[in-house]
């Protein structure tokens, strides 16, 4: 839950800190995604469109119930996801 903040320099530091958790936990979710890569026989079980959606649909159910905009979510996850799926398109290329 975020506190009150008596300065923009508060606010920022604590953006900062959360930003730091924040690339902690993307660095583990790509690990994952990574992973991934071994799982699948080619580059349309790479990209999993019908996965994609189903994270979209759960994050934007998690973000309702913890507070956060459901748009912004799912344009971040949209963002990310793409990201991630060229990071597994590149594994998998590698492991061919
Ligand atoms: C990690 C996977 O591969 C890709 C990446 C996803 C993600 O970042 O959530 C979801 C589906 C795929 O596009 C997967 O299939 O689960």
């Amino acid at each position: 839950m975020a506190v009150n903040c008596d300065s923009l320099e508060q606010v920022r530091e604590k953006i900062d800190g959360l930003d730091r958790q924040i690339i902690s936990l993307i660095a583990e979710r790509g690990a994952y995604v990574s992973q991934a890569a071994r799982f699948k026989k080619d580059s349309d079980a790479v990209r999993a469109p019908q996965r994609v959606e189903q994270v979209i649909a759960k994050v934007r159910a998690l973000a309702s119930e913890l507070g956060a905009n459901p748009n912004v979510t799912e344009e971040v996850y949209r963002a990310m996801i793409a990201a991630f799926i060229e990071q597994e398109l590149a594994e998998h290329l590698a492991l061919s």
